[in-house]
Formats: C-alpha cells, structure tokens, sequence
C-alpha cells in the first residue's frame, strides 16, 4: 500500500484528510499547534496510533513556529503539550507520544535548536517504530489466521488508523501477502463510519475480499456460522486486559463469547497503561450529538437527548489474546501484560 497517511517532510506535516474518504484523497498541511489539534479533533486524522505520531510532530511544528516568533522555550512547549493531550482522552498513545516528546528536550531547555532538532527527531522515530510495529504485529497475528477464513472487524485499524499497514488490519494484510484466501466481514461502525468509509475502502484498494455489514448484523453472521475470527483494535489496554476501543466493540466480544469465536485485539505496546488497573479507570470520549444526528440528516436541536460516546470497554476475560509487536499476549493477563517486554523475545509467540 503505498498511501501516505502522514507525511513529515522538509518541516512541513500533512495528512490525508479522513473526513473526505471515500470520496476524496486530498491532502491538509497542518501549519500550527491549533490546526494540528483541529484535525486529531475533528477526526481528520483518527486511529490511537496515528493521532500519537501527528501529536508528536505537532509539537515539532509548533516549536519551530516558537523559534522563529523568538518565543521558544520549555514551559511554552509544556503547555501546548498540555493542549495536545487534551485532544482526545481515551487513546493512550496520544499522552505516551507527547510524555515522549517531553522527556527528550528535559535536559535541553537551554538550546533552542537542540530542542527543536530533538523533537523533530524523536517524532520521526515514533513514526518509523510504528511502521515496524504494525509489521510484528501483523506476523504475529497471521499465525492465527489460516486459509479461507472470514475475518470480522470493527472500525479502522489499517495504514489510515497507525505509521504503517496497521494493527488488525495489518495482520489480514500480511495474510493476503502470505497466499492466504481471507475474506473480512467490516462493520460499518456507527455513527462515523471508519468501517464503511475507510476500512471498506483500504480492503478495496488492496484488492481483499471484503463484505460491509451494518453493526446490527454482526449476530446474526456469527450464529450462522461465518464468522471464523474477531479482530479488532483498541485505544486503551490496562494492567488486567481490559480494551477501550470502538464503540460496539464490546457488543462484538459479547457475541464472540456467545457463539464460542475466538476474539483477539490487536495493538502495540504504546497502547497499553499500566497506571490503570482496570478499564473502570478508563477516560471515555463522549462526541457531539450531531454525528448521530447528522447521518438522518436531522436538524440539531438543543432539546435533543443523544448518547455518543466514542468508545467501549471489553473486559479482558472476553478477550482471547492481545496480539502485540512482542507477540500475543495470553491470559493471565495481569501477570503477563506488565512482563511483556522481558516475557517475549522476537518470533515468541504463543
Ligand atoms: C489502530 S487504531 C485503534 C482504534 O482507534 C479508532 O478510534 P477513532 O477512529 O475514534 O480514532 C478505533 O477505536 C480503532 O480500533
């Protein structure tokens, strides 16, 4: 796929703007701190791993931006790191991305062009791991997958969502490159549609078999048996396994249980928080109304009562496996997620 999804290049950042998918493939220079947080906003840029990388790269933007106002310094760069943050709040990768960002200018305050010269640096290192990470996790996740399987998924975890092919997305696309005859049944995940607009168009552009389904059809698949494995991503993991991710996804593992399907999340490592014990502790984005409104065309009102929220939480005793770039993850997930790091050496997976 050779799609840019984020492109750093002689100083300048632009994105493909998701908004416009499927319809159009336009390019948005994101010129400033504010225009960078417009777009994690507004979902211009979306998926836990990408808005972490276009953060990161924000703050580079905005320093050199600083630089050349002769305004440059630590505590300017800490609040618009604050404002970054506070872009989103369910995926952790944002916080993990900028706390990265601030850790490596610390002992540079005093040279605006180390620090400057720094965070470029250190953002194009958060998009190069990523790119590698969604490869590992996409070997380690094709071990699951055998031929034929249909595969269903929810929202977008392909090259628009991560720095590379993606996350569970990414393991269909190394399948497809390893021979396999694989078929994804896409929800089209209400109310914005990552499924129908994005995963179903990157499904489409690699040529893979791919049926788009409403989110209400995907029980009715399972108990009719066409459905071999549940993949999707997350936003957040914490110490005992439990996933935000999409909303409805929790629904998916629901349903998963109940017709005996395995059910996997696929992420990185940047997405896990063990500072959380468990997902109660997890900060859910509640959107506005008119996404829900907006798709039946019907008119805002003040009055309207609209329950929106961005994501849901799967307890990790729904969760089979978390498929990460050190391997897949297995139950006990509170004794093996924090080992993660010294529990798999490369090609370690269970
Ligand atoms: C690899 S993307 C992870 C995650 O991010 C998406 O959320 P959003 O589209 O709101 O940014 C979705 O939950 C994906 O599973």
């Amino acid at each position: 796929m050779n799609i840019e999804t984020i492109r750093f290049k002689n100083n300048r950042l632009l994105i493909l703007d998701q908004t416009l998918l499927p319809h159009k493939q336009e390019y948005r220079t994101l010129k400033d701190l504010s225009q960078v947080i417009e777009a994690i906003k507004s979902l211009r840029v979306r998926g836990a791993p990408a808005i972490g990388i276009v953060a990161a790269y924000g703050l580079a933007i905005h320093a050199l931006n600083l630089k050349a106002l002769k305004k440059l310094d630590f505590v300017a760069l800490k609040n618009a790191a604050q404002q970054l943050k506070q872009a989103r709040p369910t995926a952790v990768n944002l916080k993990w991305a900028i706390d990265r960002q601030m850790a490596v200018i610390e002992n540079l305050q005093n040279d605006q062009d180390e620090m400057v010269s720094a965070l470029i640096h250190e953002a194009k290192t958060i998009h190069d791991e990523d790119r590698e990470t969604c490869d590992k996790i996409g070997s380690y996740g094709d071990a699951l997958i055998a031929d034929g399987f249909n595969i269903l998924t929810h929202c977008n975890t392909g090259f628009l969502a991560t720095g590379g092919i993606g996350t569970a997305l990414g393991i269909v696309y190394k399948a497809a490159e390893n021979h396999k005859k694989v078929h994804v049944f896409v929800d089209e995940t209400r109310p914005v549609g990552q499924g129908a607009r994005l995963t179903f168009w990157e499904l489409n552009q690699a040529g893979i078999p791919a049926t788009l389904i409403t989110d209400n059809m995907a029980g009715s698949l399972m108990k009719e048996g066409k459905v071999d494995i549940v993949i999707t991503g997350a936003d957040r993991i914490a110490a005992n396994g439990d996933t935000a991710n999409k909303i409805g996804t929790y629904s998916l593992a629901v349903l998963a249980k109940a017709h005996n399907i395995p059910f996997y999340i696929a992420a990185p490592y940047s997405t896990f928080d063990l500072n959380i014990d468990s997902g109660q502790q997890i900060p859910i984005e509640q959107r506005p109304k008119e996404e829900v409104l907006q798709f039946w065309n019907i008119p805002s009102n003040d009055s309207y009562q609209v329950y929106n929220p961005a994501f849901d939480v799967t307890p990790g005793d729904l969760i089979n496996g978390i498929i990460t770039e050190f391997g897949i993850i297995k139950k006990p997930f509170e004794k093996n997620i924090i080992n993660v790091p010294k529990q798999f050496n490369k090609g370690d997976a269970t």
